[in-house]
């Protein structure tokens, strides 16, 4: 048996898409997630991306992070699934159902409508999410915004001196977040640029992450940083974000097919 995938991108942060519609796709879990996204081991990816048929949208998107964790939500794994779908799509996922169209020589995405309350982040006990009273050595006052998965996001003068390898981690899985956090470092260049680099849940420091670049705007226009449209630059590049006057966060940028192949999933301990 050979398992079909389409190995796909948006700003460098790397998916396998896995069309349990189109052919026959073993049940996926935790630990076959993992393996397959094994950079070593495996077909390697930041994200494992199943879709299946939905009964309230076109398809279903089912996430999973490089160490097999399901999540909500996935904002460059979107615009790719999007890009796949060819045409406007509505997408079932964890965190509800997002919209995504062809745009600008690209893919947007409604992501839907952001929260702030500290029990929807969620945060193990209640404080302020504009400006938290918390802090990690030189990382302090983080803003925090749940855009269908949780971010913390710290503006910094220069992101690019965070030693985000050795902080991520240890913010990620601090008590005070019970289900795990994205963790961003940003630096506000102008009123519409924001420079962004981000440790991803489940996944370590990744090229682009769409919700963190959402979810990094947001927090910037919360706190009067910036205009409600800002162009944030990953390492990987640019995402255009917007925050509507409806309070609808749109995302739009690129999505790219890199190749095709094939698995046998024998060769990943699942039984024929
Ligand atoms: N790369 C994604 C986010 C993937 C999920 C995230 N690591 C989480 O655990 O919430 C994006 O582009 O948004």
């Amino acid at each position: 048996m050979q398992v079909p995938f389409v190995k796909m991108h948006g700003l460098g942060n790397d998916f396998v898409v896995l069309d349990a519609r189109a052919a026959a796709v073993p049940p996926m879990d935790a630990r076959l997630a993992a393996a397959l996204a094994n950079r070593h081991t495996g077909i390697g990816c930041d994200q494992l991306i199943l879709i299946e048929p939905s009964e309230i949208a076109d398809l279903r998107m089912r996430i999973f992070n490089a160490d097999g964790s399901e999540v909500e939500a996935c904002g460059n794994a979107t615009r790719a699934v999007g890009l796949l779908h060819g045409v406007a799509a509505r997408i079932e996922t964890l965190a509800g159902v997002v919209e995504s169209a062809p745009a600008d020589g690209g893919i947007k995405v409604d992501m839907g409508t952001p929260r702030f309350d500290w029990n929807a982040i969620p945060l193990a006990w209640a404080m302020d999410t504009l400006t938290m009273p918390v802090g990690w050595e030189d990382l302090d006052a983080p803003t925090a915004v749940n855009v269908g998965n949780p971010h913390a996001i710290f503006f910094v003068p220069d992101c690019d001196a965070v030693d985000l390898a050795r902080l991520g981690p240890l913010i990620e899985r601090d008590p005070l977040f019970p289900e795990r956090v994205n963790v961003n470092v940003a630096t506000i260049e102008s009123r519409d640029a924001i420079r962004l680099r981000v440790w991803e849940r489940g996944a370590g420091l990744t090229l682009a992450c769409g919700t963190g670049a959402c979810a990094t705007a947001i927090g910037a226009m919360r706190r009067g940083l910036t205009d409600r449209k800002v162009r944030v630059t990953l390492p990987g590049g640019p995402l255009v974000i917007e925050w509507t006057a409806e309070g609808r966060v749109m995302m739009t940028g690129p999505a790219t097919e890199a190749f095709r192949g094939a698995f046998d999933p024998a060769a990943y301990g699942v039984p024929a």
